[in-house]
């Protein structure tokens, strides 16, 4: 049984001596081959389903280090910014915790499933007339006169500890790193954090070769594309939509030390991917994260990845957490009587 990846990884994960381990067995996600999108790209995929951690989304994976830590702090909060799924983590792992969780999110631009999360999880929750970058400008200053309280963004590297966790579950399962990889970027702590995970088992022979990253932002929210921050992002995918990631430098040095690239995916084609991903290989992921297959896609199709690369997309959150992208979708709800035959016409069938 996988224990959590605090004890999973107890060598490179650390903790306060003596502190109580806050998990909900998060981390140990499936790394699954991607038959139908390697078909297409003529590359060996795989997609690490993040989707598959106990809040949905990888997350997690900092918050059970995060909280963790607050505990052992002896915090009686924690307190978070967030586009939802951050919100939703830290709200599960604070009420595991015992302790309580406040939430800043962006008025009515967070979607339905990690709103429901945040609400049962039993949070306090406050909706910002601003945007994602107004809401951590916030909690950092309420954490400034209140040092009772745990700020639990990944602007607190201890959430980057337990976030790299992803590329060392990747490496044991392939014996090695992946050629690429690819992941959705926003505030820019995951790709950190993957990076430091892959020089951590590199500096301790236990992968030979590094990877390149690959980092996807919205096209409407590209800040560390056009080299500057977006004063008002515009996307579909409203995980990442922030204007100014808060691991700016740290991005840009995974992106440069990695030889990789950070690039913009449009809305139609994160959407594409979205779909690609349920329709074809069975995962259901919401918009944000089908951004690093519509950047798989991209950049397979202009020779920036090599044909035959062994390249690893992470697929940050699961599709239920966003339901009304994909109903949006849903063109016309059939509606049947009681009646075999309704159903058989309906169906198309003779
Ligand atoms: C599904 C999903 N995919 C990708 C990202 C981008 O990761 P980062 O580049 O590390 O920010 C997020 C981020 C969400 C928040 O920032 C939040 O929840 O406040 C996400 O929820």
């Amino acid at each position: 049984r996988w224990p959590g990846l605090i004890t999973a990884y107890a060598d490179r994960v650390a903790i306060p001596a003596g502190a109580k381990v806050i998990t909900l067995f998060e981390g140990g996600t499936p790394l699954l081959p991607a038959p139908a999108l390697s078909e297409i790209t003529g590359m060996q995929v795989y997609l690490k389903i993040e989707g598959a951690n106990p809040t949905g989304s990888f997350k997690d994976r900092g918050m059970t280090v995060a909280v963790t830590h607050a505990l052992a702090n002896g915090a009686k909060a924690v307190i978070c910014a967030s586009t939802g799924n951050t919100s939703a983590s830290a709200a599960a792992y604070a009420a595991r915790a015992g302790i309580t969780s406040a939430v800043l999110i962006p008025q009515g631009k967070i979607a339905a499933g990690k709103l429901a999360q945040a609400v049962a999880y039993g949070a306090k929750i406050l909706q910002v007339q601003g945007n994602f970058d107004d809401c951590l400008e916030l909690a950092r200053k309420v954490v400034v006169d209140h040092p009772e309280i745990a700020l639990v963004n990944s602007v607190n590297p201890v959430r980057i500890e337990g976030q790299k966790t992803a590329s060392f579950e990747i490496c044991d399962v392939l014996g090695r790193a992946p050629d690429v990889h690819l992941l959705p970027v926003g505030n820019a702590g995951n790709i950190t954090a993957y990076w430091k995970g892959y020089k951590e088992y590199h500096a301790d022979g236990l992968i030979d070769q590094l990877p390149r990253m690959f980092g996807f932002q919205a096209a409407g929210s590209a800040p560390l594309v056009l080299g500057h921050p977006v004063k008002n992002p515009q996307t579909l995918a409203t995980a990442i939509l922030i204007g100014s990631p808060a691991s700016w430098t740290q991005a840009i040095d995974a992106r440069d030390s990695s030889h990789g690239l950070i690039d913009a995916v449009t809305d139609d084609q994160i959407l594409a991917a979205y779909r690609l991903l349920a329709s074809r290989e069975g995962v259901f992921v919401e918009p944000a994260s089908a951004a690093s297959v519509a950047g798989l896609l991209l950049t397979s199709g202009d020779g920036r990845l090599a044909p035959g690369s062994l390249v690893v997309c992470t697929v940050t959150g699961h599709g239920l957490k966003d339901p009304a992208t994909a109903l949006s979708t849903l063109t016309d709800p059939v509606v049947v009587p009681v009646d075999a035959g309704a159903v058989t016409e309906a169906l198309g069938l003779q």
